[in-house]
């Protein structure tokens, strides 16, 4: 599998379904109407001959109002819990909203739908909770199943503050980060998701609802993440499952906006990922998934009334025609590719992994989060055999950068190795003969260890050397015995620490 791109349809056994370009049937990516086209944003996934595109535009919305739109959507927003097949956990929160008189209720999987908050009534004091519908499927994973769903009754005023927050933000982003959709082009509806902390999750699952035309038509859809952070995956679909080796992730974080367009919904599917149960609990992180609905039910009053045929709504739909001004397609910036798909490995690790991933067991964090594994790369030269995941990788980065930070405050932050580099080795141990078992095996000969330090009740060693230290598996098998050991490797210059370091397991 490559790593710039995805396999062709038909190529290495992949399912020959392609589209038709975008020169023939226009379509307009939702980015070039934003504010901040091209600039801010980062392809996620550029497929031309899938027609599938998803784009990522970092802290689009400023920390004040992304705080202040987090904490009024937790508080007023009517939010359903979602559980288990059993009904012993809750996977996550969710509820549905709609604009325009739009009474379109929203499917959850196969049967179990939540009612559309802009029709729900207020509650008579002492009402009993409102029983929505019938179990059914969530998603496609099993565990993602659950049972009936109560809605509990709803004031007046909650209802008309969680409209007034809604409202509030689509005029924001809507109106002030894509400025080129006029009003008639704005979403029509959203989906809201809470994840209480790092235990709750959305499993694999395309938004391809007959509401949104999503399985056999271009579907725009613009995400926005409020909270905590969490990773978001996407995969190209192989029959109902993703393809291991094609997931592409990332991090989506407070006010970060998100964009899934064209056909991704009928080749791709998407997860949240439950986090590492090692790491600390994360806090609650709200996503508002706004899509347009265009196919309406039978019952909502929006079915007999004509659609709008508003040119940019028609050219993010790709149902514009080849004349009109907005669906002409303007050329993509030189930066991006005709076919990407983000890879994580190149973008920080290169020259340390190799940028062929596998879903498998990571040897930094161990963390089993989805088929056994996560996608992991195989580390180069003396790395060879090893195994990481990106977030072990990054784990090790905070703390170097941090460290980097207090230590040199007027010297940049590196990415690029400059000058002569060193490898340094540093262990934390609570027994000071423990080093005598890591560092030479690390090092070969007998290093010089630089530094002894006291940090929470363990010493910390660290050694260097200008050649790459070898980890041999006996060493790591004696870090895994013991708990205190936690041991990081980074490659250091004279002019500066290159941002590139490896974690092994603390435990
Ligand atoms: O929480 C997210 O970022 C994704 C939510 C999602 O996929 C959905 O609502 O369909
Ligand atoms: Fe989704």
């Amino acid at each position: 599998m490559s790593f710039e791109r995805w396999p062709r349809p038909g190529e290495d056994g992949v399912s020959d379904a392609s589209e038709v370009s975008r020169e023939d049937l226009p379509l307009r990516l939702l980015a070039e109407f934003s504010s901040a086209w091209p600039h801010a944003w980062h392809p996620v996934v550029l497929d031309e001959d899938r027609r599938s595109f998803s784009f990522h535009w970092p802290k689009a919305i400023s920390e004040e109002r992304s705080q202040s739109y987090f904490e009024r959507l937790l508080e007023v927003a009517p939010w359903v819990e979602l559980r288990n097949t059993k009904g012993t956990s809750v996977t996550r929160s969710t509820c549905w909203y709609c604009t325009g008189g739009c009474t379109c209720d929203y499917a959850y999987g196969q049967q179990t739908r939540v009612t559309n908050a802009s029709t729900l009534q207020a509650a008579p004091e002492g009402s009993p909770p409102l029983t929505a519908q019938s179990p059914g499927t969530d998603c496609t994973e099993g565990e993602f199943v659950h049972g009936s769903v109560e809605v509990e009754p709803l004031s007046e005023e909650s209802l008309s503050s969680f409209r007034a927050v809604m409202e509030e933000i689509l005029e924001h982003v809507f109106g002030d980060l894509f400025p080129g959709l006029s009003k008639d082009a704005w979403p029509n509806s959203a989906n809201l998701n809470l994840y209480r902390d790092g235990r709750q999750g959305v499993g694999w699952h395309a938004d391809d609802e007959l509401l949104f035309k999503g399985k056999d038509s271009d579907c725009p859809v613009v995400s926005i993440s409020l909270g905590a952070t969490r990773e978001f995956w996407v995969a190209l679909k192989d029959g109902a499952a993703p393809l291991p080796n094609s997931i592409v992730e990332l991090d989506l974080c407070n006010g970060d906006l998100l964009t899934m367009e064209g056909r991704l919904q009928r080749h791709c599917l998407h997860l949240v990922p439950k986090c590492n149960p090692r790491e600390p609990l994360r806090d609650e992180r709200i996503n508002i998934t706004f899509r347009w609905v265009r196919e309406h039910r039978f019952r909502c009053p929006l079915r007999r009334r004509p659609q709008a045929s508003e040119s940019t709504l028609l050219a993010i739909a790709g149902e514009g025609n080849l004349d009109a001004a907005e669906t002409r397609l303007l050329p993509l910036p030189l930066r991006f590719h005709g076919s990407y798909v983000r890879c994580w490995s190149m973008e920080v690790c290169p020259g340390i992994l190799n940028p062929l991933q596998q879903l498998r067991l990571c040897d930094g964090c161990k963390h089993v989060c989805y088929a056994e594994g996560r996608p992991c790369c195989e580390g180069q030269g003396d790395w060879a055999g090893y195994w990481f995941c990106r977030r072990s990788r990054r784990h090790s980065t905070w703390r170097l950068t941090n460290k980097t930070r207090r230590c040199s405050r007027k010297t940049p932050m590196r990415t690029e190795p400059k000058g002569p580099l060193t490898w340094w080795i540093r262990c934390f141990t609570s027994t000071r003969d423990r080093r005598h078992l890591l560092v030479p095996d690390a090092f070969g000969a007998r290093p010089q260890v630089h530094q002894t330090a006291s940090r929470k009740g363990a010493r910390s060693y660290e050694a260097s050397s200008r050649k790459p230290p070898q980890l041999s598996p006996q060493c790591d098998g004696q870090l895994s015995q013991h708990a205190q050991y936690a041991c990081f490797l980074s490659q250091r210059s004279e002019l500066g620490r290159y941002d590139g370091a490896l974690i092994l397991p603390s435990n």
